[in-house]
């Protein structure tokens, strides 16, 4: 370990994120009546061009206007290859109330975009008076952005959650596929004539996951577009929750009881991990820096492991 030590991450669920376009405001209410932890009114690709800024006109009326709970409440603006980002930033910043806990930057190619929305955003709540600072969350979801990935993350204190756009980063990177995350046919090793499906998102995956825990921030698991399939929703969002990831997008209401399921640690783990702690405890006690548990190994790392679950499993009870 460096001296540095590894900072925390935002100590708040994030299970889900569920998204809805913000030209569809008949969804603003049952958004915020679902169990997501996160809740993301989109004014980016799911808002058609002709109704950009009648989405921005509804998103900033639901703001004040929803009873979001104690959900954190973010809007996705359009990317800064597009005209319309910096409305975005100045209506929502300048109309939008203290409501609003996040702003989501697509596409985010390098850390000098951070540095850009982050004068613009401090140029606002200066002229406003804004009390409350907002946060950031960006989308990795290209090639720049994964080459990029690491100087993103230590970009701007604002940051607080990192996802993967699957859909996105396929197409950047040119991948054969119209599939938004999960399996995908042709990626697959071949052994004695079976074929063996391997997993084309875990190094984008596993290069967040690192970029985001060096730099205490969230790392999310995107979009899975296939919402008619549970079982492939599952498969993928624990292979995220394995590799470090906090939480999974909704992009559809039936996929946020399936991302609360797999990002709450079982009663099982959650009870495994306490076992680990106290016969660590005990074998502290005895002077021993390592001990067995059910036949295997836990030495003074198992703690800081079991200490993840535990943590975790605090912070959904509340
Ligand atoms: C690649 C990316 O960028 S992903 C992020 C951007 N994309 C999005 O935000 C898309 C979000 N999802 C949606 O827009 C919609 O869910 C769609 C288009 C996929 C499907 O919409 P529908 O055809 O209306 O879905 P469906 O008929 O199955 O809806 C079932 C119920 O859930 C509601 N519902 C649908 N989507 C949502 C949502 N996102 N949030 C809350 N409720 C929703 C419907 O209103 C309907 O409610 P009802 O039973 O009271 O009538
Ligand atoms: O914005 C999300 C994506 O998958 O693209
Ligand atoms: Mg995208």
């Amino acid at each position: 370990m460096s001296f540095r030590l590894q900072p925390p991450a935002p100590a708040r669920p994030n299970r889900c994120q569920l998204f809805g376009p913000g030209s569809r405001p008949a969804l603003f209410e049952k958004m915020a009546a679902s169990a997501a932890d996160v809740i993301n009114i989109d004014l980016e690709d799911s808002v058609a061009p002709s109704d950009k800024e009648s989405a921005r006109a509804n998103v900033i009326a639901a703001i004040s206007g929803v009873d979001w709970g104690r959900k954190t409440l973010s809007v996705r603006i359009n990317g800064l290859d597009t005209p319309w980002w910096y409305r975005d930033v100045v209506d929502l910043l300048e109309q939008a109330g203290d409501r609003l806990d996040m702003i989501m930057i697509p596409k985010v190619g390098c850390a000098e975009d951070l540095y850009a929305v982050d004068a613009l955003v401090t140029a606002v709540e200066r002229a406003k008076g804004r009390k409350k600072p907002i946060a950031f969350e960006v989308i990795i979801e290209s090639a720049a952005g994964i080459s990029h990935v690491e100087a993103i993350a230590a970009a701007t204190p604002r940051l607080q959650a990192m996802s993967l756009g699957a859909a996105d980063f396929a197409a950047s990177m040119g991948m054969q596929t119209t599939g938004i995350g999960g399996t995908q046919e042709n990626y697959y090793m071949l052994r004695e004539g079976a074929r063996h499906w391997s997993d084309p998102w875990h190094w984008a995956q596993a290069a967040i996951v690192a970029a985001c825990r060096t730099h205490g921030i969230l790392p999310v698991d995107g979009p899975f577009g296939d919402f008619s399939d549970d079982e492939g929703f599952r498969a993928q969002a624990r292979r995220s929750a394995t590799l470090g990831m906090v939480g999974k997008w909704a992009i559809h209401p039936k996929q946020v009881a399936l991302a609360n399921e797999v990002f709450t640690p079982s009663d099982a783990a959650v009870a495994e991990a306490r076992e680990i702690l106290a016969a660590m405890e005990a074998a502290k006690a005895r002077g021993e820096g390592a001990t067995v548990y059910k036949g295997r190994l836990v030495d003074i790392a198992s703690i800081k492991q079991a200490e993840v679950i535990v943590k975790q499993s605090e912070l959904i009870a509340g």
